[in-house]
């Protein structure tokens, strides 16, 4: 008689720890591999020769491998989270400013604003981040204060906090965001003074954080919109669904398509080697190894995840 068919969601099938040991093992095999990115002079300095991978299950149980507990800049990643405080302040409102659809370029391209009138084709490309930014600066009165309170209410870490060399570095080597940021405004498109809301875009990308930190963020992706911890709603559960959509077809730039194709789960990666990814009702991850692709994606942190979801069948497809 054929077994019946086992259900991926069962995660006492998996042996979690030895799942992760083995792509630790397999990871490392390959450092060397990619190149750190060098045009935020501050990151060319991490070394290459880093992994480590953190998951959280619903039940909060954290499994964590290699470097996981090594801080690194998030870049990127924290437009997830800003998406979120952004949809928070205004609710659909905000797609009057904004896209959803993959942009199919790089994350820092200025081509398609001209002809889309300075509305950028989603919240994960810096233009798109951009705008959030500008939201959360009109809707909060300290800004800040409030993406710094998300962060660490949302990984349980109250040390998360800005890396003062990296913010420095992209600050004095940023033309192309202030390029970004001004076109944004020629459409009217950005409210507030621009260079305050290139502060802000760079205080987001500057954060520092680990894996297992940001895994924990994300848990209430993975849990309908809840914090698993405490039980608060963190955001609705149409919106947490729509922000794994997001994440799923604009969360790896120009390379989402191969990114779905070798994976399989909504995800966000950041120039600074981390890529956070969501399993819904299941888990959340966050690998990290700061070498990237030629599409700005970790090389070896997408390898890992497409292990991962190889050896779990925890793809979403
Ligand atoms: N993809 C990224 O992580 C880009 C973020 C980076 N801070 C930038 O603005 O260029």
């Amino acid at each position: 008689m054929r077994k019946p068919p086992q259900n991926p969601h069962d995660l006492s099938r998996h042996d979690l720890p030895d799942i992760l040991g083995t792509i630790d093992e397999e990871v490392r095999q390959r450092f060397g591999e990619g190149e750190v990115a060098d045009y935020i002079p501050a990151l060319a300095c991490v070394p290459k020769e880093r992994f480590g991978m953190a998951l959280v299950t619903l039940d909060g149980e954290v499994h964590a491998v290699g470097d996981a507990r090594e801080p690194f800049s998030i870049q990127s990643i924290s437009k997830v989270h800003t998406l979120t405080l952004g949809l928070e302040a205004v609710g659909d409102d905000l797609w009057k400013r904004l896209g959803r659809e993959p942009s199919g370029d790089p994350f820092n391209s200025l081509i398609q604003l001209e002809h889309e009138k300075g509305i950028p084709r989603n919240p994960f490309i810096n233009a798109g981040a951009m705008v959030v930014a500008d939201v959360i600066l009109s809707h909060y009165d300290q800004p800040e204060g409030a993406l710094l309170h998300f962060m660490r209410g949302r990984s349980g870490n109250p040390e998360v906090g800005r890396d003062d060399e990296i913010w420095e570095s992209e600050r004095r080597s940023g033309y192309r965001n202030v390029a970004l940021a001004n076109f944004i405004r020629s459409f009217d498109n950005i409210e507030n003074d621009v260079d305050a809301v290139l502060d802000f875009y760079y205080l987001q990308c500057a954060l520092r954080m680990n894996c297992v930190d940001l895994a924990r963020s994300a848990q209430f992706l993975a849990a309908d919109g809840r914090c698993q911890a405490s039980g608060k709603r963190v955001t609705s559960e149409e919106q947490a669904t729509r922000i794994n959509a997001i994440m799923l077809t604009c969360g790896t730039y120009d390379a989402a398509g191969d990114f779905a194709f070798h994976v399989g789960l909504p995800a966000k990666s950041g120039v600074g080697g981390g890529i956070l990814a969501v399993v819904p009702s299941v888990m959340s991850l966050c690998v990290w190894s700061p070498a990237l692709d030629e599409k700005g994606n970790s090389l070896l942190g997408g390898y890992a995840l497409h292990r991962f979801t190889r050896m779990t069948g925890l793809s979403v497809f």
